[in-house]
């Protein structure tokens, strides 16, 4: 069989992984249902093409050893079916069909969508599984294992998914390794293929900006941009909603107040065996660029405790910051709490796993890689020349992977800088604060600085004191100077001339 030769013959370690993991499951479907009881959903994409050749290879070593299977092009008696649309590229069209014909497919098109038409399906016929090339990093995946049921409200049947792990580059190293016939789009720079209305060629493939030449889809570089060439469908997913203007959250908080929360994984720092120190650096720096710090808090090494911190702090705050348990030891949860705060599993990233690759070499062999994990459909990697590992966003959520001040100082410099350039981090004013010292006694200053607190709303007033019999630190906290000194001034009124001391 010509495409199981082609991937032992090849020389491709990862492929041939893949390839042997997604027969497997091919071959456990046409072992628990029969023949006449699955069907093969195909739509001319590079996904289902893939798939496509996997299941007439699965189904080649499923009927191995039987004298009826010779593995040729037409022998693949599995039932496929097309929804087919007049808003589908004729491109794709036509390479379904051509398609069908070179290998035999018997194609059930179905011109309802995708529901009903599964639903007028299921009744006619005895179908109880569908094979689909749903892979991880498509919107429809989040939550999708190799075996799903339907969703409730769909018709019931068993979605398998046997690509479902294969990256953009998989799909590609398999179709160029097999040397079969893909869609013609993908080599004019088409990189995913839904409608004529919502598809154009990917940006990131154009020859140069003057002309309207595009390079083919297998070398697009950079996988998890594969849907650039799609259009964006208006979404109020994530924290920053668009309003009526069509400016996100951030662009209307400008000059009001936005929240950080910071959370801490140590339990070493909560043996008290450890010092945070990164927690007031970060909270000095989100007041430099305005924000105002919600909580920080301290929990345990373990996966609940950091998935219920962060699924409260997401909520409530603009932007969550986390450190500490990130890397592959036993107590390194943290990113599988994030995962489960959000519901969503942890899914294997290719590029992440190249940067560590980078630099743990040889340490870091293998197919897979735990450390590489990331939480699905919700991770963006930021880089910048200066960290040589990506920081990593889930989300509002932002992982840091300091393990000290002057790691921190690097991250967060890198951060600000990527922040700005893609918008996405509003600088607010700074904030600026004063603070003056007394010798009265709290209950002298006591009704007088309420009153003040009242007389200015606008700034945050606060007390403390080094030591239980010295003097007390009024401090004025705002982001207007000239309010902080009206507001000394006003201080000033109350008691006698001397009575407060402005500290550096
Ligand atoms: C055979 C088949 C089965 C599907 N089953 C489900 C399902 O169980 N639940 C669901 O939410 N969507 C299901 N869908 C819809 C897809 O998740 C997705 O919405 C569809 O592929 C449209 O993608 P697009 O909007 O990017 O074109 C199914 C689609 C097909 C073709
Ligand atoms: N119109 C359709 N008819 C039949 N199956 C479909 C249709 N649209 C989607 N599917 C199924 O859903 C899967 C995922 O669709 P998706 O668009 O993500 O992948 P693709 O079309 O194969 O490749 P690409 O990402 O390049 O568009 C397909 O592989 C196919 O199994
Ligand atoms: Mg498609």
């Amino acid at each position: 069989m010509e495409i199981d030769r082609a991937i032992r013959e090849c020389d491709d370690r990862r492929l041939q992984t893949k390839y042997k993991n997604a027969t497997y499951v091919v071959q456990r479907a046409l072992t628990l249902y029969s023949i006449e009881e699955v069907a093969f959903s195909f739509n001319g994409g590079k996904d289902s093409t893939v798939l496509l050749h996997i299941l007439r290879a699965g189904y080649f070593l499923h009927k191995k050893g039987q004298n009826s299977v010779n593995g040729d092009l037409k022998d693949f008696p599995i039932r496929t079916i097309y929804f087919e649309s007049p808003c589908a590229f004729p491109e794709i069209n036509s390479f379904t069909y051509d398609t069908a014909a070179t290998y035999g497919l018997q194609i059930d098109t179905i011109s309802l969508d995708f529901k009903s038409g599964l639903e007028a399906l299921l009744k006619e016929k005895p179908i109880r599984a569908i094979f689909l090339g749903v892979r991880i990093g498509d919107p429809t995946a989040v939550g999708q294992e190799q075996f799903s049921p339907s969703s409730p409200g769909w018709p019931p049947f068993m979605r398998v998914n046997p690509i479902l792990d294969w990256s953009y580059r998989d799909v590609w190293a398999f179709l160029l390794t097999c040397k079969v016939n893909y869609c013609s789009l993908y080599d004019q720079g088409y990189t995913s293929i839904g409608s004529i209305h919502d598809t154009v060629p990917n940006s990131l493939l154009c020859v140069s900006n003057s002309s309207y030449k595009f390079k083919p889809a297998y070398l697009l570089a950079d996988g998890r941009l594969e849907r650039a060439g799609r259009a964006k469908r208006p979404s109020t997913g994530g924290q920053l909603p668009v309003d009526s203007n069509g400016l996100t959250s951030l662009d209307s908080h400008k000059n009001s107040m936005l929240t950080a929360s910071i959370i801490v994984v140590g339990d070493e720092i909560l043996f008290g065996i450890v010092e945070d120190q990164l927690g007031p650096y970060l909270c000095r720096k989100l007041h430099s660029i305005g924000w105002s710090v919600f909580k920080l808090s301290v929990v345990h090494n373990n996966i609940d405790s950091v998935a219920e911190e962060v699924e409260r702090q997401k909520s409530k705050s603009d932007m969550v910051f986390i450190y500490g348990g990130v890397g592959p030891l036993h107590s390194d949860v943290t990113i599988a709490g994030i995962a489960k705060a959000f519901g969503v599993r942890l899914a294997p990233d290719e590029e992440f796993e190249e940067y560590l690759r980078h630099i743990m070499g040889d340490q870091c062999t293998g197919d897979r890689n735990e450390m590489a994990q990331l939480p699905e459909g919700i991770t963006e990697l930021w880089h910048h020349d200066k960290l040589s590992v990506p920081l990593i966003k889930c989300q509002n959520v932002i992982i840091l992977s300091a393990t000290n001040v002057s790691e921190l100082e690097k991250q967060w410099d890198c951060w600000i800088e990527l922040a700005k350039s893609s918008d996405l981090l509003a600088l607010l004013e700074p904030y600026v604060s004063k603070h003056v010292a007394t010798n009265l006694t709290d209950v002298e200053i006591a009704q007088p600085l309420s009153k003040l607190c009242l007389e200015f709303p606008d700034l945050y007033i606060g007390c403390y004191r080094k030591a239980r019999y010295g003097s007390v630190i009024v401090s004025f906290k705002g982001k207007d100077l000239t309010r902080i000194d009206s507001a000394i001034k006003a201080l000033h009124k109350k008691f006698q001339p001397g009575a407060f001391i402005e500290m550096n």
